[in-house]
Formats: C-alpha cells, sequence, structure tokens
C-alpha cells in the first residue's frame, strides 16, 4: 500500500500552477482556464467509464489517475480545498449515521 495521498497530489498541483513553469502540463493547463481544464476533466471521465465497461482493469487505474489528477486540477482554477469536498462527504457520512457505526465498531 502506497502512502501517497490526493492531499500529497493537490499539493504538487498548487505548487505547479503557482510555478507558471513552461515545461510543466499543470500550469499550462492552470493558466488555460476553467473551460479547458474542465473539459479535460469531462474527457478523462469518459476514458474511465470506457475503460470500465470494456473490463480493462490496467487502462481503470491509469485513467482513474488522469481523472483524480484532472479532478484536482479543476479544483485549483476554482479556487476550492479539496477539504471541502472531504467536509461534504464526512458530512454525508454522519447524516447515514455510518461513521458513528464505524467508530463504534473501531472502540468495540
Ligand atoms: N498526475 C499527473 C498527470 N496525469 C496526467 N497528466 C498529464 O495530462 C496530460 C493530458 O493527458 P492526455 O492523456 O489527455 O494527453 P494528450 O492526449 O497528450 O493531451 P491533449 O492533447 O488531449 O491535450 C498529459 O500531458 C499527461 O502527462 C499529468 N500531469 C501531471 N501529473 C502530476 O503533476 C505533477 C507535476 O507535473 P507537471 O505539471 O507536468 O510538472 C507530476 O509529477 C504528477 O504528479
Amino acid at each position: 500500500m502506497t502512502g501517497f495521498s490526493l492531499s500529497d497530489l493537490e499539493e504538487i498541483v498548487a505548487e505547479r500552477a503557482r510555478s507558471g513553469d513552461a515545461s510543466s502540463w499543470t500550469a499550462k493547463l492552470y493558466q488555460s482556464g476553467m473551460e479547458r481544464a474542465a473539459k479535460k476533466l469531462g474527457e478523462e471521465a469518459v476514458e474511465t467509464v470506457i475503460a470500465a465497461v470494456k473490463g480493462d482493469a490496467a487502462g481503470l487505474v491509469s485513467e482513474s489517475a488522469d481523472l483524480l489528477y484532472h479532478w484536482l486540477v479543476v479544483l485549483a482554477v476554482a479556487g476550492i480545498p479539496m477539504a471541502e469536498v472531504m467536509a461534504e462527504l464526512e458530512r454525508r457520512t454522519s447524516q447515514s449515521g455510518i461513521a458513528e457505526k464505524a467508530s463504534r465498531k473501531n472502540e468495540g
């Protein structure tokens, strides 16, 4: 199991976006704005769906990585920290009572 997390990638994306480095895909995509970044996200989503439907496991792993990376770029362009999305996901678990059940299970 790798220790690499989406938070690590979010930091890399923020740093590369700020760099303005001409060799950086992240910097170029960030500078091109939301329309282009969101279009790339949509393309990667479709490619992920195609890999899933084809039963292409290696493709699904690779396209999922592209999808998550481009999702983080879109969040960066929108100025939304991933923590806001995680807070929304956490709110949903507490609404459904799953978080409480999981924490009771861990205690017991
Ligand atoms: N995870 C990624 C990542 N995933 C995908 N990509 C890039 O996303 C781009 C678009 O992917 P596509 O498959 O659509 O490629 P394409 O068909 O050539 O693109 P288009 O012609 O459609 O625009 C490619 O250039 C990929 O290299 C990524 N670029 C960067 N990262 C991460 O960002 C870091 C910084 O990268 P730079 O910003 O390039 O320094 C890297 O170390 C990685 O951790």
